[in-house]
C-alpha cells in the first residue's frame, strides 16, 4: 500500500489545473464577536497552498467548521476564514457563498492559474456527514467536479468517515498534503514502541468521541490523566454527584467498567472549580470533587489535581495530551490547563499536544511552543491514529 504525496502531484505538473484540497479550518472562534481566536489550523495548511500556488494550479479550498445540522447556518460562515487565509497567503481567497451550488460553480470557473477558492462550510450539507452511502455519494460526485485531483490535508478529520475526506479519493486523482504526510511521520512515534513511562493526558468535551479511545489506550499507556468536561462522567461512575457539570449519562456504566478494567492507570481529579454558571464571570470555588454542589458545574480542575498530575507527569518519558483541563478560554477556569501544560514542558519527555482546541489553548496562555515535541492539528485523530485504528482519511489515499 502506498500513498502519493503532493510532491508526486506537482511533479506531474498542476499549472492550469483544478486542485481540490481538503483542509481542516474549523478553528475557534469568540462566541459573542464571532472573530477567530486562534489561527494555527489555518497556518498549518500554508505549506500545501503556497506549493500550489506557486506551482500555477488553481485551488479550490473545502472545509468544515463546527458542527452545523446539514444546513446553512450563519454562525458556521467560512467567510472570516477566508479572510484570513488570503492575509496569510498575500493574496485574496475567492470566497463561496454555498458548498456546490452557482456560488461555488461560478466562483470556482472564474479562477485563474495560481489563485485560491474556499467554498461555504462543507457540513452546510446533509451529505457530507451522512451515515447512508449514496447520499454521501451524491454530494461527492458534486464536490469533485470542481476538482482535477484532490489534495488531503485535513489531518484533523482524517478520522470521519465523510464524504469530503472519505468519498473523494475514490473519484479524483488524489495525494496526501504536507501536513498529514509531518502528522502521520511524527504520531508515528507514539504509535510503535513509545518510551516508557507513557502518559495520556486527557480532557476537553467531546466526551463520547474520546470515551472509546480509552479502551484502546488502556493497555498501552502506564498513566491516563483525566480532566475537563471528561472527568464527569467518570466521577459520577465512582458514585459521586457532579451538579450540573458536562455529563454523558449513558456513557457511566462504560466508565464505570473501564475503571474497574484500568489496573490502577486512570487518575481522575480530587478537586474541581465549582461554577454557578457557564460564564467567565461566574461565582466559583474550588471543591472536592466528591462534594460538587447540585447547582453548580465543574469548569476546571483544582491545585490539588494539578500537583497530583504534574507529580504523576515528573518521570514520563513519553506524554500524548488532548483536551483542556478546563474551560481556558474563560481566565477564571484556565488555571489547571495552563499547569498541566506547564507540567508537560517540564519533563524530560517526547510530548506531543494533539487537538483544535488544545493546540488554541496552549498558545492563548502564552506557553512556549517550541517546549512540546510536536503540536498535532488533530485531537480525535491523534487519538484514533495511536490506538491503531484504521482512518479513513488516510485509509481512502492509499493505492
Ligand atoms: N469542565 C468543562 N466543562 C465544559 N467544557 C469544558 C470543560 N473543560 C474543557 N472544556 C472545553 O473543551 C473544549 C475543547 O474540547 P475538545 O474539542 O475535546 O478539545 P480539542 O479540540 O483539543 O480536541 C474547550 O472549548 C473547553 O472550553
Ligand atoms: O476539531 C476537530 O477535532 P478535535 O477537536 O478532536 O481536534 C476536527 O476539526 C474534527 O471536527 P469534528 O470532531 O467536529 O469532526
Amino acid at each position: 500500500m502506498t500513498i502519493r504525496t503532493l510532491d508526486d502531484l506537482l511533479a506531474e505538473g498542476v499549472s492550469g489545473r483544478r486542485v481540490l484540497v481538503r483542509a481542516d479550518l474549523n478553528v475557534p472562534l469568540d462566541k459573542q464577536t464571532g472573530a477567530i481566536t486562534d489561527d494555527g489550523r489555518i497556518r498549518a495548511v500554508l505549506p500545501t497552498l503556497d506549493a500550489l500556488v506557486q506551482a500555477g494550479a488553481k485551488v479550490v479550498v473545502c472545509s468544515h467548521l463546527g458542527r452545523p445540522k446539514g444546513a446553512p447556518d450563519p454562525q458556521y460562515s467560512l467567510r472570516p476564514v477566508a479572510g484570513r487565509l488570503g492575509e496569510l497567503l498575500g493574496a485574496p481567497v475567492h470566497f463561496a457563498t454555498d458548498t456546490v451550488g452557482d456560488s461555488a460553480r461560478s466562483t470556482v470557473e472564474a479562477l485563474a492559474d495560481g489563485q485560491v477558492a474556499l467554498l461555504e462550510n462543507l457540513r452546510f450539507n446533509k451529505g457530507e456527514t451522512s451515515k447512508d452511502d449514496a447520499e454521501r455519494a451524491a454530494f461527492a460526485d458534486q464536490l469533485a467536479a470542481f476538482g482535477e485531483a484532490y489534495v488531503d490535508d485535513a489531518f484533523g478529520a482524517v478520522h470521519r468517515k465523510h464524504a469530503s475526506v472519505y468519498d473523494i479519493p475514490a473519484r479524483l486523482p488524489h495525494v496526501a498534503g504536507r501536513l498529514v504526510l509531518r502528522e502521520v511521520e511524527v504520531l508515528g512515534r507514539l504509535a510503535g514502541e513509545p518510551e516508557r513511562p507513557y502518559v495520556v493526558v486527557l480532557g476537553g468535551s467531546k466526551v463520547s468521541d474520546k470515551l472509546a479511545v480509552i479502551e484502546a489506550l488502556l493497555p498501552t499507556v502506564d498513566r491516563l490523566l483525566i480532566g475537563g468536561g471528561m472527568c464527569f462522567t467518570f466521577l459520577k461512575a465512582q458514585g459521586h454527584e457532579v451538579g450540573t457539570s458536562l455529563l454523558e449519562e449513558e456513557m457511566v456504566e462504560t466508565c464505570r467498567t473501564l475503571l474497574e478494567r484500568s489496573a490502577g492507570k486512570i487518575m481522575l481529579p480530587v478537586d474541581v472549580v465549582a461554577a454557578d454558571a457557564f460564564a467567565p464571570d461566574a461565582a466559583h470555588d474550588t471543591v472536592a470533587a466528591d462534594a460538587i454542589p447540585a447547582k453548580r458545574l465543574g469548569l476546571d480542575i483544582g491545585p490539588e489535581t494539578v500537583a497530583g498530575f504534574a507529580a504523576a507527569l515528573a518521570d514520563a518519558k513519553t506524554v500524548f495530551w488532548n483536551g483542556p483541563m478546563g474551560v481556558f478560554e474563560m481566565p477564571a477556569f484556565a488555571n489547571g490547563t495552563r499547569g498541566v501544560a506547564e507540567a508537560i514542558t517540564k519533563t524530560d519527555a517526547f510530548t506531543v499536544v494533539g487537538g483544535g482546541d488544545s493546540a488554541a489553548a496552549v498558545r492563548a496562555l502564552g506557553l512556549d511552543e517550541s517546549s512540546f515535541g510536536h503540536i498535532s492539528t488533530g485531537g480525535g485523530a491523534s487519538l484514533e491514529y495511536l490506538e491503531g485504528k484504521t482512518l479513513p482519511g488516510i485509509a481512502a489515499l492509499e493505492d
